[in-house]
């Protein structure tokens, strides 16, 4: 069976202004389909060249991605994108329900299929009754869950989240991060999140893969063992929640000093149980 998705090889250099950064070295990694994979690495390490390149918005300067076994050459029909920055991700003078319904309009699809998507998407998100309210009547959460909405409505195989928490309060981050979990296991969707929080990474994903700083490559994937069911106040205090977001921080902090591991990936690298 093919991966839903595939990074090979990914290399990006930007060039321009007198100045060469090279951001990503050298990326490969799958994701089947279903899993919910959080990528977390050190600021700067190249995360959002990574999203842009999958996302098929940047060329690599090398390596491949495909989604479906189809190579990646613009924006793929069957890709979401979720991005830290709601405020300027939603249009303020369209209403909500506007706001969820635009990219339908790409789809052509009739009126009233696109009425069942939007309601259907911001009740999920439970936002019904902001349907006809101006993002800029609403909280910080309330308005990157109308983008989750918009990105659920679209109905896509695959959701990238680019840290999309990382501006909103510490009790509306909480809460959003088990609405992504809600979503999931409802949804069955492919879901890749960008973080640099290491106990979001751990507390969302089921597989974490840690980057290392740039030029990026990947320093380890990590299988998340926890219990399907996870809630903020039991699963966080658990020993094994401990131990791993331990491992990930000491990799983080390796990639940091440029340790890069001699078997950096395998799936089923999960520290013992102790
Ligand atoms: N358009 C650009 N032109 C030149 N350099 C860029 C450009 N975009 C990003 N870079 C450089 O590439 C590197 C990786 O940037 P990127 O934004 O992908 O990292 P990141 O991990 O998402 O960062 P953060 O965690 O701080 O959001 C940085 O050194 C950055 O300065």
């Amino acid at each position: 069976m093919h991966p839903l998705l595939g990074v090979s090889g990914l290399n990006k250099v930007y060039e321009g202004s007198g100045r060469r950064v090279e951001a990503v070295r050298d990326l490969t990694f799958t994701v089947d389909a279903g899993e919910l994979v959080c990528l977390v690495g050190p600021s700067g390490c190249g995360k959002t060249t990574l999203l842009k390149c999958m996302g098929g918005l940047l060329t690599p300067t090398a390596g491949e991605v495909h989604l479906s076994g189809r190579k990646v050459t613009g924006p793929p029909p069957g890709m979401a994108f979720v991005f830290q920055e709601y405020g300027r991700s939603l249009f303020p003078w369209m209403r909500v329900a506007d706001n969820v319904e635009l990219p339908l309009k790409q789809k052509n699809l009739p009126k009233s299929r696109r009425r069942e998507l939007v309601a259907d998407a911001l009740e999920s998100v439970d936002l019904s009754d902001a349907a006809s309210a101006y993002p800029w009547q609403l909280s910080g959460g309330m308005q990157q869950r109308v983008a989750i909405a918009r990105a659920l409505a679209y109905e896509p195989e695959v959701l990238l989240m680019d840290e999309p928490f990382a501006a909103v309060d510490a009790q509306t981050r909480a809460d959003l991060e088990d609405l992504v979990r809600r979503l999931w296991r409802e949804r069955g969707i492919t879901i890749l999140f960008v973080t640099h929080d290491i106990d979001e990474a751990v507390y969302l994903g089921e597989r974490v893969i840690v980057l290392s700083a740039s030029p990026t490559v990947v320093q380890e994937q990590l299988k998340v063992d926890l219990p399907d069911e996870r809630d903020q106040i039991h699963t966080r205090v658990t020993p094994r929640f401990a131990e791993l977001r331990t491992h990930v921080y000491e990799q983080i902090q390796a990639a940091k000093r440029g340790v890069v591991r001699e078997a950096p990936v395998t799936k089923s690298d999960t520290p013992p149980l102790h």
